[in-house]
């Protein structure tokens, strides 16, 4: 409770002049959280794989007061492409401050349709790349003493229905990155790991794809992006947004796994999820 309800003390101008990647900034929560650097007056490296929209995203970041912002378009399915991300940082910057891992790629929502294909996919684009990126861009995170955000779901630490594939991926993430955060303070790494624990949020992918079949009210997509940007730079263990049905969530896991689950299934418009 003490770690959770630590008073704020961020201050925007922590963020003033540091070097961020951001991955899927080109719309969603990644566009947003790179308006926020942006007016923090931070140098800005976005990607995601639509060229037309990254362009778009980085003239808006300039108009908004970043130091620097520039795009390096890819796709994260293309497992070279991690260290062609950071070698641009290297090349541009010299070193890094900030990783921020946001990216999906698309999944299905429906019932597992025995698609080990797209699981192995997904794996790749969700999780492997987030670990190749940390693997390259580590050493620079080392020598500025920077911090690594990995962006996570409620699904990645409570099974949920019709989304086994990505639930998987973000559950994966857990285990990698909880156990990395152990290993550099064994070794005093001052790298800090950031991990998002995020509840349904109103991004147009989302919303898309998961309105019609569940009941309940997205929470803003801004906000959101700003309490990652928050977290990431003050170095916390955790984020949960929104936070008290995060909370709720995995103090009903711990203490009442079939009640939590049974809850879970009930906010389902199961009538609306079609059988692929
Ligand atoms: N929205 C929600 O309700 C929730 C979201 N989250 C997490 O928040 C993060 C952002 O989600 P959200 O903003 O909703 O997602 P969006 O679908 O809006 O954004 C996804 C981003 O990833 C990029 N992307 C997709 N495929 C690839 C690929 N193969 N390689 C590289 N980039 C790719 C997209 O751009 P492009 O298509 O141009 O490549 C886009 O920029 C994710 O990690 C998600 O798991 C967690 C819980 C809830
Ligand atoms: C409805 C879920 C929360 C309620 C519960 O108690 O289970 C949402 C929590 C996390 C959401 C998913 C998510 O992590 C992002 C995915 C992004 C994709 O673009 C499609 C939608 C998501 C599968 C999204 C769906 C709602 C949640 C499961």
């Amino acid at each position: 409770f003490y770690f959770y309800s630590a008073p704020e003390n961020f201050n925007e101008e922590m963020l003033r002049g540091k070097r961020v990647i951001v991955t899927g900034a080109s719309s969603g929560i990644g566009e947003q959280m790179a308006y926020h650097l942006a007016r923090m007056e931070t140098h800005l490296l976005l990607t995601a794989r639509t060229e037309a929209k990254l362009q778009k995203v980085v003239e808006r970041c300039l108009e908004l007061g970043a130091a620097s912002a520039r795009y390096v378009s890819g796709s994260m399915e293309d497992t070279t492409f991690p260290e062609v991300l950071v070698k641009e940082a290297e090349n541009t910057w010299g070193g890094l401050d900030m990783l921020i891992l946001n990216h999906i790629g698309q999944s299905y929502f429906t019932y597992f349709n025995g698609d080990v294909g797209h699981v192995r996919k997904l794996l790749e684009t969700n999780f492997l790349s987030y670990v190749a990126m940390t693997v390259s861009a580590l050493p620079m995170l080392k020598e500025s003493e920077g911090s690594i955000v990995v962006v996570s779901s409620i699904a990645g630490k409570a099974g949920s229905p019709f989304i086994a594939p990505y639930a998987a991926t973000k559950f994966a993430l857990d285990g990698f990155f909880s156990s990395l955060r152990h290993e550099f303070i064994i070794d005093k790494v001052n790298v800090s790991i950031t991990l998002c624990i995020l509840g349904y949020i109103n991004t147009e992918s989302a919303v898309r794809s998961v309105s019609h079949a569940i009941h309940g009210t997205p929470a803003p997509k801004e906000e959101c992006a700003l309490e990652i940007i928050k977290s990431g730079a003050l170095r916390r263990r955790e984020l949960h947004y929104p936070a008290g049905a995060v909370a709720s969530t995995l103090l009903l896991r711990d203490i009442a796994p079939e009640f939590l689950d049974s809850l879970i299934r009930k906010n389902y418009k199961l009538e609306n999820i079609k059988r692929t």
